[in-house]
């Protein structure tokens, strides 16, 4: 048992900070050394288990990541965009694989993730499922396939607590289908239509967001032409495909040189 990777997972009292508590503690591959989240949260200071509802588990919740990283051989982080750069650094210091599932990093976020990067593993992805994942490859495909007769429009769906649009995922849609097309998501991006907003521009690959109840997260990327239309989905019905992506992703990374890494290097595809 002590041979096995040692897990901390930051954020543990949010919806995919306990899915992934759940599973890292079914696991047979991985153990849980460590609990994190805010200073002032009132998990703080206890037992996980207790937190959880169930019984003690012998782990901490603590706000003090470095203590906890230097035991640790994993960071499992979905947080938030600041959080997740702090942990970047910290990680790096004490070498341990840090897989970020946070989503709405801006690009000064990402360059200090790249930074530290340069001296541990990181492996970053705005959906660690399987599927979406495939689905990745797949939008590349098909928009490798189709012209610019076929307009592209990424359409997700999430729950009303989301902060940040598009989400993650539909930015991986975005740069995919970019990446297929020959052409920089930057320059052809159209998000946040609202009022005239002018005809559509052709080869632009739009962008929409729903948010509401618990949806736990739908993509559509849809290539719409005159007299047809071809429609890639992904529905997820379960947090637990995106827990168990990362612990996935945490196994991999042991022993792997330096760098950034995402899921298609996980899943080798
Ligand atoms: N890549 C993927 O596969 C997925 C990514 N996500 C992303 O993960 C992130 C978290 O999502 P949820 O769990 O739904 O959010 P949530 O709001 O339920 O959980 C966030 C947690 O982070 C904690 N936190 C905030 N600041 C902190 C700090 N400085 N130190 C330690 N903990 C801190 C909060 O207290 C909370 O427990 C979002 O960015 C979301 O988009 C979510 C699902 C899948
Ligand atoms: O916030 C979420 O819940 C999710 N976030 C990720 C994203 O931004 O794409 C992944 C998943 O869709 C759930």
């Amino acid at each position: 048992m002590a041979d096995l990777p040692g897990i901390v997972i930051t954020g543990a009292s949010g919806r995919m900070g306990q899915m992934l508590i759940r599973t890292v503690l079914a696991s047979d591959k991985a153990r849980l050394v460590g609990a994190v989240d805010r200073s002032g949260h009132d998990w703080i200071g206890k037992d996980l288990g207790t937190c959880m509802g169930g019984a003690e588990i012998g782990v901490t919740v603590t706000d003090d990541p470095l203590e906890v990283f230097a035991k640790a051989q994993a960071v499992l982080d979905f947080t938030t965009p600041e959080a997740t750069v702090g942990f970047a650094a910290l990680a790096a210091q004490a070498r341990a694989v840090h897989v970020i599932g946070t989503t709405g990093l801006t690009e000064d976020d990402l360059a200090k993730v790249a930074a530290a990067a340069r001296h541990a593993v990181i492996v970053r992805a705005g959906n660690m499922s399987l599927g979406v994942n495939l689905l990745v490859q797949l939008t590349r495909r098909v928009a490798e396939a189709l012209d610019t007769d076929f307009d592209i429009e990424v359409v997700e769906a999430h729950h009303r607590h989301k902060v940040d649009a598009p989400s993650g995922t539909a930015l991986m849609l975005g740069e995919a289908a970019a990446e297929g097309r020959g052409v920089a998501l930057r320059d052809v991006a159209d998000r946040g239509r609202d009022g005239i907003t002018g005809a559509r521009e052709r080869g632009a690959i739009g962008f929409s967001a729903i948010r509401g109840g618990d949806v736990v997260g739908e993509h559509d990327v849809i290539f719409a032409a005159d007299g047809e239309r071809v429609i890639l989905r992904h529905i997820a019905t379960d947090r637990g495909i995106f827990a168990r992506g990362a612990l996935k992703a945490a196994l991999w990374g042991q022993g792997k040189a330096p760098g950034e890494y995402d899921m298609a290097d996980v899943l080798g595809f």
